[in-house]
């Protein structure tokens, strides 16, 4: 682990980690940074990477809950630095832990040891297989592995090491940094040496040895503020003599590196911090010169020496060469507070707290080490990157690049790194592999607001509310129950539709926007048990909710959207995307406000019980959701919703008629299949023909082209490149369902592939994933996939669907626009013709109202007939 050959090795992790703490200082811009903590964790994961090869701390986590590994670190930490402990000076109350020492540090040691447990026996049994050489060993842990260690032994030594190299190379960096703050005049020297010596992004061990001025101040710090100030207890094997003193037998032994660095009989001005004094000097801290032993002499020597003083050197110059360490709240540095704590390293009582002003002149030279290996892309210009060559339709002008530099590919716009996968197997390792990692969001501009973020499903991260409203929806309205509970709402308003179809004969009808009512009026009735839009009002003016929703769309789907390539311009809104999308929320919110209120009144109600509930929002209000939660949560499935299913039926409608002969399949086999008026499930399932059809359309028109943006929770691998924290990823859907490599004569409409094959769209076959795979995967799929299906079956097998003017159903405009659903260029429109036989299944089944309507056509058509013959 310490040897040259060791360390040279490691270098590329150590760089990594560095490069992900430089990464994260630059998205903290403008906030307080505890400087211990994420030094910590940097250690730590370089550390656990050298180890295990892996990471298991996250700089996010400031406070260490998410899985409490740090907590029992510190926990450990705290106890072995205990300097009350009765059992140890009275040897007779030892074996009774009467403070709870030992059974404390055993459980945290427990909870510690259960974070690498697994590694551990899947590196044994990997070592233990028939295939393995020792060149395959890829960390510390298979090296302990193959020389025999049992699990005992490997958790012993891997906790020391944590525990000892961890804290102690921290506090070097934090008390260091302290002081350079507090000397102006000696950061100055350091910044200038820096920018004189080093030249490379990720600076080498040849340069780091051009510092000396660097090393002289870290020298100096440890002088002053040693991290470890008695050294670890030695004991008297022996009895001896020591300055011609008796030293017994069992006697403990402190060496005071603390009270020795602050001597004036040793050090000129000891309390002053003069980096100056080892300029010229010979004296160093490797055991040799007595006066500066902050790593100890002799047997007991740190024998981490070499990878300490490395890394607190590469932290340093790399920290200072790129940020300026600026105080917060004009804090005078003379005045921070110097005092100390005692434990197995000394810290500092006040923990160091400051801003890491990215310097102007990093700004333009330094990349960030992860963005070393990066997936290949088209070369970049400065400042927009590629801004100029994504375009409006960013799904065909990524596939492009696609064919170009590989099935994985990076671009830079402005300041956001994008990644975009375009193979089965790329989007295997982003949304199976590395879902956990990737399965952040990138959330557009017009989503940004900030009031509503914490109550998104769409936009959270995964965090527990996140979970929470997907398992709301999944089991409130997306369950198989759920669904069966729906269908009454679901046909009424499919029959609603086919109502207005007829009243609509020989009428050119925009099929976007009566499946899109249909579909909103169906949904709103779950969520609110109302309906909001009017088949008729086909340009939505009529109470304006049909243009809000539109127009949130719209900004939800802008490509060029500025403040999120630039994040420094982000707050300023400038193209005006975030105000925009508020003003239309408010509006859109406004629709249903009453009905909210009214509702909750009623629940409040003593008379209340839960069999009442009518709607979906009766379930939120009973699981207390606020009013912003509420609207929040709503309009998303609205959006989410309606668009994408609408779109499906559209594309697919397209494509059956510009394919007589699939579209004569398929009113065959519902004829054959379907004998209740009211298509039911078990009908539906007996419809395989139809289902190839929606599959084969979504394979070439996938609603959600390039899934959501998903974005880099943590910087990680994908194909043996490296991914960056908060990379923005796409997974295109498009590219994939046109890739000859993936499907056979792939811009063919052919269903006929689907039938008898076992691809399906559940998210478990990586050629074909309209509705996503892994965490973030669509929650509506099982709703949107029926509404798909239905509508599709009733509307074929009530109408002939006939291009107007005669237009050649190939020369249809196939071009589509690309935006939060990717829908058709050119809107479909067809005239709904009312099928022959349909006629007279429809003649017996209208009443009432509906009858009247046919008696007053029929006796028109008679007149009609009778005037003729007249003339
Ligand atoms: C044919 C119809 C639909 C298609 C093709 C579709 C497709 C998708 C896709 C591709 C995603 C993003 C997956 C990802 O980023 O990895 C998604 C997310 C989502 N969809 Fe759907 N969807 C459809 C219908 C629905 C319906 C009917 C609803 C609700 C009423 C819905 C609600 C959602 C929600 C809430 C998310 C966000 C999930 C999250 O971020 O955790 N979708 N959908």
């Amino acid at each position: 682990m310490f040897s040259s050959k060791a360390l040279q090795s490691q270098s590329k992790l150590r760089d990594e980690r560095l490069g992900r703490l430089k990464d994260f200082l630059h998205t903290k811009q403008g906030q307080v940074i505890n400087v211990e903590d994420v030094v910590f964790t940097t250690l730590f994961n370089t550390l656990s990477s050298i180890i295990f090869a892996r990471d298991f701390l996250d700089l996010s986590d400031e406070h260490g809950t998410r899985d409490g590994l740090k907590e029992s670190l510190r926990k450990i930490i705290e106890y072995g630095g205990i300097t009350k402990d009765f059992g140890s000076f009275f040897p007779m109350f030892e074996r009774f832990d009467l403070q709870g020492i030992r059974k404390g540090t055993m459980r945290q040691y427990k909870k510690t040891f259960a974070h690498w447990e697994d590694i551990i026996e899947e590196r044994r049994a990997r070592i233990g297989s028939s295939t393995w050489s020792s060149e395959q060993a890829q960390s510390f842990v298979d090296r302990m592995l193959e020389n025999g260690f049992s699990n005992d032994q490997i958790n012993q030594l891997v906790t020391e090491l944590f525990v000892a190299g961890t804290n102690t190379t921290t506090t070097s960096v934090v008390w260091a940094m302290t002081e350079l703050v507090r000397h102006k005049e000696v950061m100055s020297k350091i910044v200038e040496e820096i920018g004189r010596e080093i030249k490379s992004d990720t600076i080498t061990d040849s340069e780091l040895s051009q510092l000396p001025y660097l090393q002289a101040c870290i020298k100096e710090a440890m002088r002053l503020h040693p991290p470890v100030p008695l050294l670890l207890p030695h004991m008297a094997a022996e009895t001896c003599e020591v300055m011609n003193y008796t030293i017994p037998k069992n006697s403990k032994i402190f060496v005071n590196l603390w009270a020795m660095g602050r001597d004036p009989k040793v050090w000129d001005d000891p309390l002053s911090f003069k980096p100056e004094r080892f300029i010229g000097s010979k004296v160093d801290f490797k055991g040799q010169d007595f006066e500066l032993l902050p790593f100890g002499s002799g047997r007991r020597m740190c024998p981490g020496m070499p990878s300490g003083v490395k890394s607190v050197q590469l932290i340093l110059a790399s920290l200072i060469r790129e940020f300026d360490l600026v105080l917060p709240d004009d804090v005078d540095p003379l005045k921070l507070d110097m005092n100390d704590k005692f434990g197995i390293a000394l810290k500092m009582e006040t923990p160091l707290k400051l801003l890491f002003k990215q310097k102007e002149e990093s700004r333009m030279l330094t990349k960030p080490s992860s963005l070393k290996n990066l997936p290949p892309g088209p070369p970049r210009l400065p400042i927009i990157g590629n801004l100029h060559q994504v375009g409006d339709r960013p799904h065909v002008s990524t596939a492009k690049f696609a064919k170009e530099y590989g099935p994985l590919i990076s671009l830079r716009l402005g300041k956001q790194v994008l990644v975009v996968a375009s193979s089965p197997e790329a989007a295997m390792e982003i949304l199976k592999t590395q879902d956990r990692f990737l399965s952040s969001r990138v959330v557009p501009t017009a989503f940004q607001q900030t009031s509503l973020i914490p109550h998104s499903v769409i936009w959270s991260e995964c965090n527990q509310t996140w979970k929470n409203l997907r398992t709301l929806c999944r089991t409130e309205m997306f369950s198989s129950k759920a669904l069966q509970s729906q269908s009454k709402l679901r046909d009424e308003r499919l029959g609603r539709l086919k109502d207005f179809l007829h009243t609509k004969q020989g009428q050119v009808i925009n099929v976007e926007d009566v499946v899109f009512t249909t579909l909103f009026n169906t949904l709103s009735s779950i969520i609110f048990a109302r309906d909001f839009l009017d088949l008729s009002d086909e340009h939505g003016t009529r109470d304006g909710l049909k243009e809000s929703l539109r127009k949130i769309i719209e900004y939800g789907g802008i490509t060029k959207d500025f403040g999120s390539f630039f994040p420094m311009f982000e707050r300023f809104d400038l193209q005006g995307i975030r105000k925009g999308t508020m003003r239309q929320y408010k509006k859109t919110f406004a629709h249903w406000e009453d009905i909210i209120e009214e509702r909750r009144a009623r629940i409040g109600s003593s008379t209340w019980s839960s069999e009442q509930a009518q709607s979906f929002v009766d379930r939120m209000l009973e699981n207390g959701f606020s009013n912003d939660q509420i609207n929040q949560l709503v309009t998303e499935l609205f959006v989410a919703g309606t668009n994408t299913t609408t779109t499906s039926v559209v594309w697919a409608m397209t494509e059956l008629v510009r394919h007589k002969e699939v579209m004569s399949k398929i009113v065959e086999e519902i004829g054959r299949e379907i004998k209740s008026d009211t298509i039911t499930d078990s009908e539906l399932s007996q419809l395989p023909y139809l289902q190839a059809c929606i599959k084969e359309a979504m394979r070439l028109h996938p609603p959600v082209p390039l899934l959501l943006p998903h974005m880099a929770a943590e910087t990680c691998e994908v194909m043996n490149y490296t991914i960056p924290k908060n990379s923005k990823i796409f997974v295109n859907l498009w590219a994939m369902g046109r890739d000859p490599k993936v499907w056979d004569d792939p811009l063919s409409f052919k269903p006929e592939r689907f039938i008898g094959s076992k691809v399906d769209f559940k998210g478990q076959d990586f050629d074909l994933l309209p509705f996503g795979s892994g965490r973030r995967m669509c929650p509506g799929m099982p709703s949107g996939v029926k509404s798909v299906q239905l509508i599709l079956a009733s509307l074929i097998r009530e109408f002939d669907l006939v291009l107007p003017d005669d237009v050649d159903p190939l020369k249809l405009d196939m071009n589509d626009k690309f935006g939060i659903a990717l829908k058709m260029e050119t809107p479909l429109k067809l005239l709904f013709k009312q099928k022959e036989e349909s006629r007279s299944v429809r003649l017996g089944r209208t009443k009432g109202r509906e009858k009247l309507e046919v008696l007053i056509m029929l006796k028109a058509q008679f007149i009609g007939i009778y005037k003729t013959v007249k003339l």
